[in-house]
């Protein structure tokens, strides 16, 4: 029986020629702009317009490419060693997407679609399955697809978590230290029509902070808050730069949103606010790790798939 596994994210520009095309996608998603056509397209141009030369100036510091595509290709390695399927990745915004993918994989007798996405959204997971279903049911492949809504409560994706946030430690006192849960923002507006993405995030850092009590880890303070805002619209609270305001100590930062290091992790926590904290008088300001490859995260996604193969 032949076996596929697509890991599905959002994607990143591959070159900063393809920042447009990331913007352009992004905001023609109506998951991400509710409008209907032709206001959406409107909006969508307006957006992207405004945003890209900032975006390409974020995207050049990390070298014109988002780290969201090494990453992702590493973890598709790794991956592939330990399960008996072969892994592949698709994108929503960026090359590879869904029809490139599925195209490869119509001939496997079952595909398995894993969001990268640990914490249901509408923006982010719905996004993603609608986008791949739409492609399945014009290749007539779609009964051979099953996916998973969110598995934040994963016990090996949070041992995961906290190993990367002793790693971010190294072998310093974790009682110096306060400790930020930092997850990309939402707009009020999408949580007031039931998306159930904060419900998830807010779920997801009990179970990490269980996990650093079960392993004697404490910290003097741990906070949450949000990043990511964009445009004149309410975000979910707090806001990280608020947040940083009432930080008296050493701080780490773990960005709990996501399961792979993107132009958020790496752009904007390290830089943007690295720089605010800076600012601040946050002497020692340390941005933690996603799961990226960590094995404890492997062993996450192997769970998740052999549980999807039973049902
Ligand atoms: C304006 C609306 C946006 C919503 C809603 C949103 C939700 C959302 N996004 C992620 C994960 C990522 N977002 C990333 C980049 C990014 N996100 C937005 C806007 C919204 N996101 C923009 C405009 C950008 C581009 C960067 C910029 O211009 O600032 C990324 C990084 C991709 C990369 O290149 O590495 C990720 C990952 C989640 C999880 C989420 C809601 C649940
Ligand atoms: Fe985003
Ligand atoms: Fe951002």
């Amino acid at each position: 029986m032949k076996k596929a596994i697509i890991l599905m994210n959002m994607g990143g520009p591959n070159n900063l020629d393809e920042v447009k095309v990331f913007l352009k996608n992004m905001f023609n998603d109506k998951y991400i702009i509710g409008a209907p056509q032709p206001i959406r397209a409107l909006i969508g141009a307006i957006i992207v317009s405004k945003r890209l030369e900032i975006a390409k100036e974020n995207y050049r510091k990390l070298g014109g490419i988002s780290p969201i595509v090494g990453h992702t290709k590493r973890l598709v390695r790794r991956l592939s060693k330990i399960v008996d399927a072969d892994v592949f990745y698709e994108m929503r915004y960026t090359y590879p997407f869904a029809k490139d993918i599925l195209e490869k994989v119509k001939d496997y007798e079952e595909i398995y679609a894993i969001p990268m996405y640990p914490h249901y959204s509408t923006t982010t997971t719905k996004s993603s399955w609608e986008d791949l279903i739409k492609v399945a049911k014009n290749l007539k492949i779609e009964n051979k697809i099953k996916t998973i809504d969110s598995y934040y409560d994963n016990d090996f994706y949070n041992k995961a978590i906290v190993e990367r946030i002793k790693e971010a430690l190294k072998d310093d006192d974790s009682n110096d230290f306060e400790l930020i849960f930092s997850a990309h923002g939402l707009t009020q507006r999408t949580i007031n029509k039931g998306d159930l993405y904060q419900k998830h995030i807010l779920a997801n850092v009990e179970y990490a902070k269980k996990e650093l009590e079960k392993q004697n880890i404490r910290f003097k303070k741990i906070h949450m808050a949000y990043q990511s805002r964009l445009g004149p619209m309410e975000w979910l609270r707090p806001y990280m730069e608020d947040k940083l305001k009432e930080i008296s100590s050493k701080v780490i930062v773990y960005p709990i949103s996501f399961t792979v290091d993107n132009s958020e992790t790496l752009g904007e926590l390290v830089l943007e606010y690295g720089e605010l904290a800076h600012e601040l008088g946050i002497k020692d300001y340390r941005v933690a790790k996603a799961p990226n490859h960590h094995l404890y995260f492997l062993e996450a996604l192997k769970e998740i798939y052999e549980e999807m193969k039973k049902y």
